[in-house]
């Protein structure tokens, strides 16, 4: 990525979002706010219901907030109408899934170019081969989706939301549906597009093992924020466990 194109800081302020089920109110998001810088990761903890996947879903433009705001590069998502807000996720934000949410009757590769404009042209070639390449998949390329173990088209999934170069990956619980060798390949995968390409990652999870990767874990609680805790690059999943339920207070969380 050029200098330009990682400059992308990510500020939620004060965001708000309420549910309506039923008769009764949901405070889904109750004024959480987060910043990411660029080139930092982040991981996003919580118990369930806590909060966590709708503000993965409020940074990515995906719901409206009801509250605050979600700027990213200095954009407010909430001033963009349809149209220019697709295009702006496009070029700045990748989303992965916990499903992988692949086509099943398109080739790995296929997936992989599905976002890219026509106007990216002969360029979405080389991007493809450098990303299967990069994510060794180059081999498996042909393959469809039910061809493909777990991790491999989860690889295929981050990948095809790497094709049009975001400075930025959202990431809702990406290990959720893999064994614990390939959810560490795929936190390893993650943490190398930070180290080596400088871009943010802002990654949902449960599990302490997986949230030790980021540099950064924010801890939400019935929508708002409970706590930080800074990783310090340890790799330490008991540390980050024992941190984690100390901000929760003990409590057992799901
Ligand atoms: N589309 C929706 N309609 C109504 N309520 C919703 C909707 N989406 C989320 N909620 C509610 O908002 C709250 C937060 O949900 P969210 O999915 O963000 O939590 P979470 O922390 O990601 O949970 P989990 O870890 O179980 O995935 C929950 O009470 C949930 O039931």
């Amino acid at each position: 990525m050029t200098d330009s194109q990682s400059a992308k800081p990510l500020h939620v302020d004060n965001v708000i979002k309420t549910y309506q089920q039923g008769t009764s109110k949901v405070h889904a998001l109750d004024g959480v706010s987060l910043t990411v810088e660029p080139g930092e990761f982040v991981a996003i903890m919580g118990a369930s219901g806590s909060g966590k996947s709708t503000l993965l879903h409020a940074m990515a433009g995906l719901i409206d907030v009801d509250g605050g705001s979600v700027t990213i590069a200095g954009q407010d998502l909430s001033e963009l109408a349809d149209g220019p807000l697709t295009r702006f996720r496009r070029d700045n934000l990748g989303i992965v899934f916990q499903a992988y949410n692949l086509i099943p009757s398109l080739t790995a590769e296929a997936n992989i170019r599905l976002p890219a404009p026509k106007s990216m042209g002969r360029e979405v070639d080389a991007t493809v081969d450098q990303l299967l390449a990069r994510l060794g998949m180059t081999e498996r390329r042909t393959h469809k989706p039910g061809a493909l173990s777990g991790g491999e088209q989860q690889r295929i999934a981050i990948a095809r939301a790497l094709i049009c170069n975001p400075a930025i990956l959202l990431a809702d619980e990406p290990t959720g549906s893999l064994d614990s060798v390939s959810g560490t390949q795929i936190c390893e995968l993650l943490r190398a597009l930070v180290d080596e390409q400088h871009r943010s990652i802002v990654m949902v999870t449960h599990e302490p093992h997986v949230a030790m990767w980021a540099d950064r874990i924010c801890v939400l609680k019935d929508g708002t924020n409970l706590a930080e805790i800074q990783t310090d690059g340890t790799r330490d999943p008991q540390t980050v466990a024992r941190q984690y339920q100390e901000t929760l207070g003990g409590e057992v969380v799901a």
